[in-house]
């Protein structure tokens, strides 16, 4: 961390958030997902549960229940939590960006496996990129600015980003150039800031 100071109230870190038992039972799940569940990006590739906002239809979600194996920890993070991404690989670090409008502004994510940096950089003026959930290293070209902040994100972690922390700064990972033992794999709850009323079938609920 370069100065406690500075660094918005509405940054949680606790480590250890999760035993190293539960570590390794979610990256189990992870890794028993079925293949297509999974999508691939350039560096990273996910896999999505629960509620998806869906950008064509003005990022209304579908409502879509958390499997069984997420519910619990979504739960112990906030009883509202209705959208999961599980990233595997950030070696070559993700952009800076802001997670937009698409949900509300907390995002809390649980780290497996692996540490990394997480970098924060204020935002200048409103013309900087929004992306969600599903942003990914498209630009990764461009050269970073330093960050105003950076923390060390260790393995069975929980960091939140809220509302100024969520809104006034992007954040993105930086690139680690070791070879590392294991892959980093992340658990990010959201909760959708506009869900349909009508369920899956576009029968009301
Ligand atoms: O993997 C992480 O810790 C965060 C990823 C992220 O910022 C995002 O996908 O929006
Ligand atoms: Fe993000």
């Amino acid at each position: 961390m370069l100065s406690t100071r500075t660094v918005p109230p509405t940054f949680t870190y606790r480590p250890n958030f999760i035993t190293a038992e539960e570590e390794e039972r979610l990256l189990a799940k992870v890794a028993s997902a079925p293949q297509p569940k999974w999508t691939t990006l350039k560096n990273r590739r996910l896999q999505n549960w629960g509620a998806t906002p869906i950008a064509a239809k003005n990022n209304v979600a579908l409502p879509e229940k958390l499997p069984d194996w997420l519910a619990p920890l979504a739960d112990r993070i906030a009883a509202e939590v209705d959208s999961a991404f599980v990233f595997d690989g950030t070696k070559y670090g993700i952009m800076p960006h802001l997670d937009g409008p698409a949900y509300r502004p907390t995002v809390a994510t649980v780290s497996l496996g692996e540490y990394c940096i997480l970098e924060f950089y204020k935002r200048r003026n409103l013309d900087e990129v929004m992306v969600t959930g599903e942003h990914d290293d498209a630009d990764s070209q461009t050269i970073r600015p330093t960050p105003d902040f950076r923390f060390l994100i260790q393995p069975r972690s929980l960091v939140m980003l809220q509302d100024e922390m969520y809104e006034g700064y992007l954040h993105g990972i930086g690139e680690t150039w070791e070879d590392r033992q294991n892959s980093r794999v992340s658990l990010t709850f959201r909760v959708a800031a506009k869900v349909s009323k009508l369920n899956l079938f576009g029968k009301k609920r």
